[in-house]
């Protein structure tokens, strides 16, 4: 194929002057019940430097949503480690903020937008003032200063999607975990989104854990596309994205690297499907 020819960098990257944010090492998640084991990862390593935007694609079932929930402390790995700035995760850690897909029920109905902005930074016990400035700054990121005061079941689902954003921003988070954030939105919405995030990531130098099953948004949106073996996982390639930092829809999508490099990523995960990638 196409992107099999074209010259495509793999590999940890060498811009190793930011400090590592998040670091998995050898992290492996087997699912015990009365009618067997399930290994679900198998042997997952990687890190993330402070300020990247990095994309996790993989063929369905591969083991996302495990990886997720083992990184953000909701499961307990059967062996390996996480690392948020150094320490050892073993719990929800507070430096973390995750925007899951189905922003409708991840917002309180009974909040106006900028209440459910206000209450994690309420329940971490932040100042008003200071909370007050943060969420307003969020919100302006988002675009949605002028529905601060609507209630989430007021808004399009897109708005939503923003709300359930700029309450993660908020917080400054040390890394914001998003698993598939957009898969419930229009395409029209989707694409406004994506460019969303490029930005507010920009603008705030948040490190970004993108996980997505769509290929063209892993290519679209990372610095780097860490492609998933089928289950169970391993990291089959750590790609590096090397398109301009200004990104939008049209240009972006309709250069030639674009097509090379999203032809190569369509190749791999079907080689994970037939389980002939990493060591799976
Ligand atoms: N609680 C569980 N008990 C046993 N097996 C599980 C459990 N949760 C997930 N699995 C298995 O682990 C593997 C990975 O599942 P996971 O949901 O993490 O994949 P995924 O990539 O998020 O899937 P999808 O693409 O469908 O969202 C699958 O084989 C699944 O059947």
């Amino acid at each position: 194929m196409a992107g099999d020819s074209a010259t495509i960098e793999t590999g940890p990257r060498e811009d190793v002057h930011s400090p590592v944010a998040l670091s998995v090492q050898g992290l492996q998640k087997i699912y015990s019940s009365d009618t067997g084991d399930v290994e679900a990862v198998r042997d997952l390593t990687f890190e993330l430097r402070q300020g990247e935007l990095v994309c996790l694609v993989g063929p369905s079932g591969c083991g996302k949503t495990t990886l997720l929930r083992c990184i953000a402390g909701l499961l307990d790995p059967t062996a390996g480690t996480v690392t948020l700035d150094g320490a050892v995760v073993t719990g929800p850690p507070k430096k973390m903020a995750v925007v899951f897909q189905e922003y409708g029920r991840s917002l309180f109905a009974w909040l106006t937008v900028r209440q459910n902005v206000e209450l994690p930074l309420k329940n971490a016990g932040m100042p008003k003032a200071e909370r007050q400035k943060a969420v307003s700054e969020a919100l302006h990121a988002v675009g949605l200063e002028h529905a601060e005061s609507s209630y989430p079941w007021q808004l399009s689902g897109g708005m939503q999607q923003r709300v359930a954003i700029a309450r993660a921003v908020a917080y400054k988070p040390e890394v914001l975990l998003m698993d598939e954030p957009f898969a419930a939105v229009d395409a029209q919405t989707r694409a406004d989104l994506e460019d969303l995030i490029r930005r507010v990531w920009k603008e705030l130098g948040v490190t970004v854990l993108f996980i997505t099953h769509d290929i063209d948004e892993s290519v679209y949106l990372g610095e780097r596309v860490l492609i998933l073996s089928n289950s169970p996982t391993v990291i089959q390639e750590d790609l590096t994205i090397d398109l301009p930092a200004d990104r939008d829809q049209l240009t972006t999508r309709s250069l030639p690297r674009f097509t090379e490099l999203r032809t190569h990523v369509y190749a791999e995960i079907q080689k994970a499907k037939r389980g002939k990638g990493g060591d799976a």
